[in-house]
């Protein structure tokens, strides 16, 4: 019986990213591009496996994949015409170089490494009866669990423990994985994290998102879909569903902030949904004002869609420095409020006197709008309204995003109007969740089959928790409670 939570810290973090190729020269050095190209979604560490027909070489480390993988020594030991790669957040264990991705095991069928984005709900649980069962990890991320399942499972082949394996987790996954036979690439039942393939002359590429298919110049085939097997041996391709059909749940926030805006995501170009979603905002939340602001670098597209919709200018209010990463994924609330000073500055001269109204994303701690709208006043703006493109975000996220634990959120603790008060705002709106369906081509949110996963803002997770179930019965309690109201 563990002690403690393997998995329990209590650290900022954010996403990851994918990225894998088969069949080409190069191959790591490919994925050092396709990593560059998916850095936002991790920054903690980094990581290559390659494989090279006898043997498989990994290279992971802490920090950006630039100064780690930019270096020639490096990507000439990862040989081989395979290679797949992560950009890490950890969601569950710590950021130490024992969780960074890929993760590789000897197992009996040969050597097996897997990059993961997401995050596996019941890996405490599963942890647990596997240790019982004599299984040593390696490491404290929830990923590894996966390995070990593959390698004690009963079937005979590969694939059939693999799948074995899959259907012993629960949550979110985009895995890609290599072994001596091949590559495979697959997303969990509800699709809830994105996966996009895409080809370069003979090879295939795996990929978080379509701006790492662009870096290398290769051609987006198609997503791989939810509940979807894509195994790549030479030059043949393979798809298997092993699970019964469901709908899909891809998550919403990456339409929102994560994804990058050049990236494309079941075939809607991110940048104009983010429009969409601000324009949707000025339908709903309108101000009478003299300029909108954005919130860089995230707010940006969301802000010109308001601007348009609302015939109202647009300025660069806020100008952002570019040598400071994500504020809302820096560990430590000192560094992280001292991040958002370094961060934004006031464009003074164009604010002093006017009605201002700023446009972000979305609001998770609030650090950032307090900062900004202080800011504002401070360079003299006569009226300032804060607009959010998305829903209040009031609950956590298991399935790969570390929003910061429930009683972190500003808006699980507090309604729009003692939001307006902490952030000192004239007035604050957010974008409605049928709004949001909106702007992303539906009618509204559907009762029952939505068709994201947005359990951020309503709270319905689209599967069970089952650590969370275990681990935090008072906490489901209050959330069912304020689901029945
Ligand atoms: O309420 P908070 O806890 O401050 O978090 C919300 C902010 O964090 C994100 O931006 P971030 O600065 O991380 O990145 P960006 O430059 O990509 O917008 C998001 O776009 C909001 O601006
Ligand atoms: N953000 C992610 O997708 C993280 C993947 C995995 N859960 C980890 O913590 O390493
Ligand atoms: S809970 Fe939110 S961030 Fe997490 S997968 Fe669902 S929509 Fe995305
Ligand atoms: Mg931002």
């Amino acid at each position: 019986m563990l002690t403690t939570h393997p998995f329990d810290d209590d650290k900022l973090h954010e996403e990851c990213g994918i990225f894998g190729v088969s069949n080409s020269e190069g191959a790591a050095a490919l994925v050092a591009l396709g990593l560059h190209a998916l850095q936002h979604r991790g920054q903690e560490a980094a990581g290559i496996t390659s494989w090279d027909g006898h043997q498989f070489h990994t290279h992971r480390a802490m920090g950006h994949v630039a100064g780690n993988f930019d270096r020639d020594d490096i990507i000439r030991s990862l040989s081989g015409t395979t290679a797949a790669g992560h950009v890490r957040y950890a969601t569950t264990g710590d950021t130490a170089i024992r969780n960074v991705q890929p993760l590789y095991a000897e197992l009996a069928s040969g050597g097996f490494a897997v990059a993961h984005n997401g995050n596996i709900s019941n890996a405490m649980r599963l942890r647990r009866d596997l240790v019982r069962r004599g299984a040593i990890f390696q490491s404290t991320s929830d990923t590894e669990v996966i390995i070990h399942l593959v390698a004690t499972s009963q079937y005979r082949t590969l694939i059939d423990r693999f799948i074995d394996a899959l259907k012993r987790v629960e949550g979110a996954y985009s895995l890609i994985v290599m072994t001596p036979e091949g590559m495979i690439a697959c997303r969990d039942p509800l699709g809830i994290r994105p996966l996009v393939m895409g080809k370069l002359d003979d090879s295939i590429i795996f990929a978080s998102e379509t701006v790492a298919l662009d870096v290398v110049g290769a051609e987006y085939v198609r997503d791989v879909e939810a509940g979807e097997l894509v195994i790549v041996q030479g030059n043949e391709i393979v798809s298997h569903k092993p699970f019964p059909p469901m709908s899909p749940r891809p998550c919403i926030f990456e339409y929102v902030y994560f994804s990058r805006p050049d990236s494309i995501a079941e075939d809607r170009s991110v940048y104009s949904v983010r429009k969409a979603i601000g324009a949707q905002l000025a339908i709903e939340s309108p101000v009478d004002a003299d300029l909108i602001v954005p919130v860089p670098d995230s707010g940006v597209p969301a802000a010109i869609g308001y601007a348009q919709q609302s015939g109202i200018p647009f300025e660069l209010g806020i100008i952002r420095s570019h040598y400071v990463g994500r504020t809302f994924i820096q560990p430590g609330d000192k560094v992280r409020h001292l991040g958002v000073k370094l961060k934004h500055n006031a464009n003074r001269e164009l604010i002093k006197g006017k009605r201002v109204v700023l446009v972000d994303d979305s609001i998770v701690r609030g650090t950032t709008s307090l900062k900004i709208v202080e800011m504002m006043h401070e360079a003299g703006a006569a009226e300032v309204h804060m607009r959010i493109a998305s829903p209040p975000t009031r609950h956590s996220c298991f399935y790969g995003v570390d929003t910061p634990e429930r009683a972190k959120l500003l808006a699980a603790q507090l309604d729009v109007g003692g939001m307006t008060d902490f952030i000192h705002a004239d007035s604050l709106a957010f974008v409605s969740i049928d709004g949001l369906y909106k702007a992303l081509g539906e009618a509204r949110r559907a009762d029952i089959h939505p068709k994201y996963c947005d359990a951020c803002f309503t709270g319905e997770y689209p599967t069970t928790l089952t650590d969370q179930d275990e681990l935090a019965p008072v906490d489901q309690f209050a959330l069912l409670e304020e689901r029945v109201g």
